[in-house]
């Protein structure tokens, strides 16, 4: 049985003005236990988040492949750790596109969390070029192909299906696209690690809100969400977790 994970992701929104904003949010986590909540915050407010709101795991953005040296700018898994974050996503279409990123990059830093015992959420998805070139099945089974780090694993390891076309514009894929897709992911884990890729937790992301997430948690495959601007505030973030709590 997998529990439902609504992880939100801040992206490069937030400052220390906002912590209540984290306070409603682990009070709305603690008000349903049976769901898994998970907040992905600025490196910056990493420690003052986790002190904050101990009950709700907080999370990093990016994590570098290596544990120290010479990377200005960079933040290590044990930096992270020490911060108090729990998860790190890797390998989101954001850092593809502004850092070019690849897939090895994302399966190395996966690693290198996994080494430290940080969990790992590991986004694939397609462009809108390749999604109306018919490509999508194609480029995300490629995506999992190249990135899925060693020893992938339910207790540490989550897979993000983010369409990029579908991140921050209002669009989704239809119920069936999106059905379709996580089937495909789940076969394609089958494929790699067996029979534990079924209590692997796949969560759509790109566009999910209040209105929308209870039909979209709802698909058999979904397995949560990862949602970005409507995790800003406790006030749109809150009603995705309810959305879930109801299904769970
Ligand atoms: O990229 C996302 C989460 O990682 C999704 O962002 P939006 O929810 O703003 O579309």
């Amino acid at each position: 049985m997998r529990r439902k994970l609504v992880a939100g992701n801040w992206k490069m929104h937030g400052l220390r003005a906002h912590m209540a904003e984290i306070e409603a949010i682990a009070a709305a986590a603690a008000a349903h236990p049976q769901v898994d909540v998970l907040l992905c915050v600025p490196a910056t407010l990493i420690a003052l988040a986790a002190e904050v709101a101990d009950n709700l795991p907080i999370g990093a953005q990016d994590v570098h492949e290596n544990d120290l040296g010479a990377h200005t700018g960079c933040v290590s898994a044990p930096m992270l750790l020490e911060a108090g974050a729990k998860v790190v996503i890797v390998g989101h279409s954001e850092r593809r596109a502004d850092q070019h990123e690849t897939s090895h990059d994302a399966w190395a830093k996966a690693a290198a969390a996994r080494r430290h015992g940080l969990g790992v959420i590991l986004c694939c998805g397609e462009t809108e070029a390749e999604h109306d070139a018919g490509r999508a099945e194609r480029i995300v089974q490629s995506q999992i192909e190249k990135s899925l780090p060693d020893g992938a694993a339910p207790d540490w390891l989550t897979i993000a299906y983010e369409p990029r076309w579908a991140i921050g514009t209002g669009k989704t894929p239809t119920l069936e696209e999106i059905a379709s897709m996580h089937a495909i992911l789940r076969a394609k884990l089958r494929g790699m690690i067996g029979a534990a890729a079924n209590d692997m937790r796949i969560l759509y992301g790109g566009s999910v809100t209040g209105s929308n997430a209870a039909s979209i948690l709802a698909l058999e495959d979904v397995d949560g969400a990862l949602v970005g601007g409507a995790s800003l505030t406790a006030a749109k973030f809150v009603p995705i977790i309810e959305a879930a709590a109801h299904i769970a």
